[in-house]
């Protein structure tokens, strides 16, 4: 639509305000939840209204203005897109332990031998994919819908966990999780909070806001980890059988790889890591929001084989959400 031009100030400062407001609270998605509503260049045309009319009326500009604030407006990420050859999936959840005990015995009646799996925690971040050609990193990439990500190849040098040269020159795509580590996250917010800048609600939104950066330099002040947790057809390019085998390899290979991971066989052990692994949650320096669980032999992969979205030889349990200190435990007992 064509902008009329507005003479009277009252209207222009009505006007001005409703499109504050309005991207203030796309500010917010895009930071508090990294989840927009509205596309990038949408939000570019409203910024770019509100500025022309605080030109055309310099005594109405509110100084809380999301254009006076400095870095305050989202850097407009259009990052190239990348299309995933393999689709990067997601996994399925199960809530509770007898849940996950259905989907091992649903599992189990595919297969005459006892099967093994490999127990792993459940990073909350965001998922990435690298591409390294003959030992060098060429492209890294976010999992977007699965099958179209975004090129962020040059905001994934300042994740220092990452390589740029493995080990060996391997030709390989490894898969894995890239996090922002819970000090940092408070960190940001203190900082952000500083500035008047909007907060992130999670340290998995504080990662996925830094990673998705149009300015690599802004990744760069930003502290993101990562942990590797797959290569895309392991048997053939790694000749790797199992899960758990890969997870040694991609940290001989220099890459960043969860070593709490456990191989269990029965529904008990699988229950015992979870229990542990719930009790030692708080004192990670990242966050956690699950176990998963994965059948280790990889030629059973295929057997099982996806469905669109998510593997049939892997299932997340699901941590219940952490309950905000319960009154009781704020209660001092007489
Ligand atoms: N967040 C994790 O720690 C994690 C993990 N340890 N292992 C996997 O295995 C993939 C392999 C194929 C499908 C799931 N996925 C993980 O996270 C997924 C990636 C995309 C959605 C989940 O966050």
């Amino acid at each position: 639509m064509t902008e009329v031009a507005l003479t009277d100030p009252t209207e222009a400062a009505q006007q001005m305000e409703k499109l504050q407001l309005q991207l203030q609270q796309w500010a917010k998605e895009y930071y508090e939840n990294d989840s927009p509503t509205v596309e990038d260049a949408e939000y570019d045309k409203v910024y770019k209204r509100l500025q022309e009319l605080e030109a055309a009326f310099p005594e109405l500009v509110n100084p809380d203005s999301i254009t006076q604030q400095v870095g305050g407006h989202k850097t407009k990420s259009e990052l190239p897109k990348v299309e995933h050859d393999v689709p990067m999936l997601s996994l399925g959840d199960v809530f509770s332990m007898d849940e996950l005990t259905n989907w091992m015995v649903n599992t189990q009646k595919s297969f005459t031998e006892e099967l093994i799996y490999n127990a792993e925690l459940k990073i909350d971040g965001l998922a990435i994919s690298l591409v390294y050609q003959e030992g060098l990193l060429v492209q890294a990439s976010t999992r977007g819908d699965g099958n179209v990500g975004e090129d962020v190849t040059s905001n994934i040098k300042y994740v220092d966990d990452i390589p740029k040269k493995l080990s060996e020159p391997l030709s390989i795509e490894v898969r894995g999780e890239i996090y922002m580590p819970k000090e940092a996250f408070v960190s940001l917010n203190e900082s952000r909070e500083r500035d008047g800048l909007p907060t992130f609600a999670n340290p998995r939104n504080a990662a996925a806001g830094s990673l998705r950066q149009l300015d690599p330099l802004i990744t760069k002040k930003r502290k993101l980890s990562a942990f590797m947790y797959q290569v895309v057809d392991a048997p053939r390019s790694l000749n790797i059988k199992t899960q758990s085998e890969l997870l040694i390899r991609l940290s001989q290979l220099g890459l960043p790889a969860n070593n709490t991971n456990a191989v269990v066989t029965s529904t008990t052990d699988v229950e015992n890591y979870i229990v542990s692994q719930t009790n030692h949650r708080d004192s990670l320096s990242y966050g956690i929001d699950g176990i998963v669980i994965k059948v280790n032999n990889l030629s059973f992969h295929e057997e099982l084989g996806n469905t669109v979205k998510v593997p049939k030889w892997a299932i997340a349990y699901k941590f219940p959400p952490e309950e905000a200190e319960t009154i009781i435990q704020g209660i001092e007992w007489t």
